[in-house]
């Protein structure tokens, strides 16, 4: 015990960054195990100790510190008596949380918490993803983004505006990490179904982040949120003297796409060719082409194109297993012709052409998708009129338009089909038809409805480029995800009416996606990190 006290005291014994699998991903400051209740060395610049350690979110446990560690740490008079397990922390915080009426009070409580001791967050939304994910993620989220500048009080994540033009690489380079791994990017014009949030949109990256290390495991120093602030065209931010972004319309054509490449660039720069740019709610104009542009050259992905579209077609392949026949046997019909809409119409599409051995331009003739102008059929007024002409069996909601799935539309599915399948996408609850849904009772029988959510792919989908270092991004990855994610859905699931997998499952939903998108990563030859592992699953899940 004294030797061990003494080498504590003059330094922690130094972490040898052991070379695992692969290398790259070992886990030097121990964040990995964040969760665990565990004795903590304060990895900083030097070993943290004493006030500064309690005040470091990243290392500090509150009254969860041992005696070893109140001895070993310096703490010794500044925290009472009492040692607290993790566990009983939790359960503290979580009553204190219930104890909030409304979700924007949870949600600023749960940041807050992310601010003070960011083991007991992740722990906390680990073990409780069901009741939290719609907190940190759609839909408060998506009010937290509306309200933002009011319920703002520190910075978090980076912020490029065109103040920063010419200096974006030197901005990445205040980011105090330096071992990203993972980047959210976001211009904030298309926040959820609730539009252009300007600045304000910065909440998202952060939320879908804290679920790349909740979800997928990516520990929470590689992740960088980032929001371009280019100006926005929303006439109330425009308006409210406490609007934190640049106070000006949109900037469009070569001004936006000049600073989009010197931020893509100083990013490869920076980080390297391995780092996953993920692209998270920019408008339809802007979103297809920076994925048709960077495809080639970065290691990019669009989570609203091709995250939904995975999420969503694995929920098909799961319904087909209980409906019977295959994708091809159905109509879809899409309310919304946009980035979810027809990322996923186009996976549906390619799918099929593979299971039916047809072109992708032959399986599209059964795939419709409404905008809100008609397009390859006599125009038609409204969703009700195209679902009576079209007859479709699928229906997919993807317009950030609420109320649109009525009793009339449903009904009239239900008068030429038995079962149809309707996914009601759009979020949040204001602009949606209700993702996530609350239970429903009927007949004295139970029905909980299930949330086609992109968190069921983009965390693992991630994990997997990054554990196997991938360099691009491709279609058969998406393929190889959504075949993991709808695995996993388990008789009992099917018995309930389910095509998900629960969600308090999501861990190890991702370590599958993750192994699959990492198995296709190693027979492209697209994998930097090698050798590549005997048993991915198992590195995955590690
Ligand atoms: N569940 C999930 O995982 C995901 C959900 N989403 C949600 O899906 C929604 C759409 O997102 P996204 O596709 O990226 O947005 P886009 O802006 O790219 O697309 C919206 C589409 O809806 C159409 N639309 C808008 N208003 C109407 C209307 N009144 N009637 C018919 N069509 C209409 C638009 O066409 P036009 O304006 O020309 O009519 C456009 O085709 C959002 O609510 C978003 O939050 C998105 C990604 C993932
Ligand atoms: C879930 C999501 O990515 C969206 O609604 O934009
Ligand atoms: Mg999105």
């Amino acid at each position: 015990m004294e030797s061990t006290m003494k080498e504590l005291r003059e330094g922690a014994p130094v972490l040898e960054p052991k070379s695992n699998v692969g290398g790259g991903v070992e886990d030097v400051y121990g964040e990995d195990r964040a969760t665990e209740d565990q004795f903590v060395t304060s990895w900083a610049l030097s070993v943290a100790s004493g006030v500064s350690l309690l005040r470091d979110p990243r290392y500090k446990k509150g009254l969860a510190f041992t005696e070893r560690e109140r001895d070993a740490h310096y703490l010794r008079g500044l925290l009472p008596p009492t040692v607290a397990s993790q566990h009983l922390q939790e359960k503290k915080l979580l009553h204190n949380l219930r104890q909030y009426q409304l979700p924007l009070q949870k949600y600023i409580a749960i940041m807050d918490l992310r601010e003070r001791n960011e083991r007991l967050f992740y722990k906390l939304l680990i073990d409780n993803v069901e009741e939290l994910l719609p907190l940190v993620y759609t839909p408060t989220v998506g009010e937290a983004c509306q309200k933002y500048a009011s319920i703002f009080r520190r910075p978090e994540g980076l912020f490029i505006s065109l103040k920063e033009r010419g200096k974006v690489l030197e901005a990445l380079k205040n980011w105090p990490e330096r071992s990203i791994q993972v980047v959210i990017v976001t211009d904030g014009e298309r926040i959820l179904g609730l539009g252009d949030l300007g600045c304000q949109g910065m909440g998202i990256p952060v939320g879908k982040l804290a679920l790349y290390t909740a979800l997928g495991g990516v520990r929470p120093s590689a992740c960088l949120p980032v929001t371009i602030d280019v100006g926005t065209n929303n006439e109330d931010l425009l308006k409210d003297e406490f609007y934190i972004g640049l106070r000006q319309r949109r900037t469009t054509g070569q001004e936006y796409a000049d600073l989009l490449h010197e931020f893509m660039n100083a990013v490869k720069q920076n980080y390297g060719e391995e780092v996953l740019l993920q692209f998270e709610d920019f408008a339809n104009h802007n979103a297809f082409k920076l994925l048709a542009k960077y495809g080639t050259t970065h290691l990019v992905f669009n989570d609203d194109i091709q995250g939904t579209a995975a999420v969503v077609l694995a929920g098909l392949l799961a319904a087909l297993k209980v409906a019977g026949g295959s994708l091809a046997d159905h109509t879809f019909l899409f309310f919304g012709a946009g980035e979810a809409g027809t990322g996923i119409a186009e996976l549906i599409a390619l799918e099929m052409s593979k299971q039916a051995e047809a072109s992708v331009e032959e399986t599209r003739k059964n795939i419709w998708l409404v905008d809100s102008k008609a397009h390859r059929h006599e125009p038609v007024e409204d969703l009700l009129t195209a679902v009576k002409a079209l007859k479709p069996t699928i229906l997919i909601g993807s317009a950030g338009v609420g109320r649109a799935f009525t009793k009339e539309v449903i009904e009239t599915m239900t008068s030429y089909i038995d079962r149809p399948l309707i996914m009601a996408l759009s979020n949040p609850t204001s602009k949606s038809d209700g993702s996530p849904f609350h239970l429903v009772e009927y007949n004295s029988r139970v029905f909980v409805p299930g949330q086609a959510n992109n968190a069921y792919v983009f965390p693992g989908f991630g994990l997997g480029l990054v554990i196997s270092g991938s360099l691009r991004v491709h279609d058969q990855m998406l393929l190889a995800a959504l075949e993991a994610l709808a695995s996993q859905v388990s008789p009992e699931d099917f018995e309930k009416g389910l095509i998900y997998p629960p969600l308090r499952n999501i861990r190890k939903i991702s370590a599958q996606v993750a192994a699959n998108v990492a198995e296709v990563d190693y027979d492209l030859g697209l994998a930097t990190r090698l050798p590549r592992p005997g048993n991915v699953v198992e590195y995955a899940e590690s």
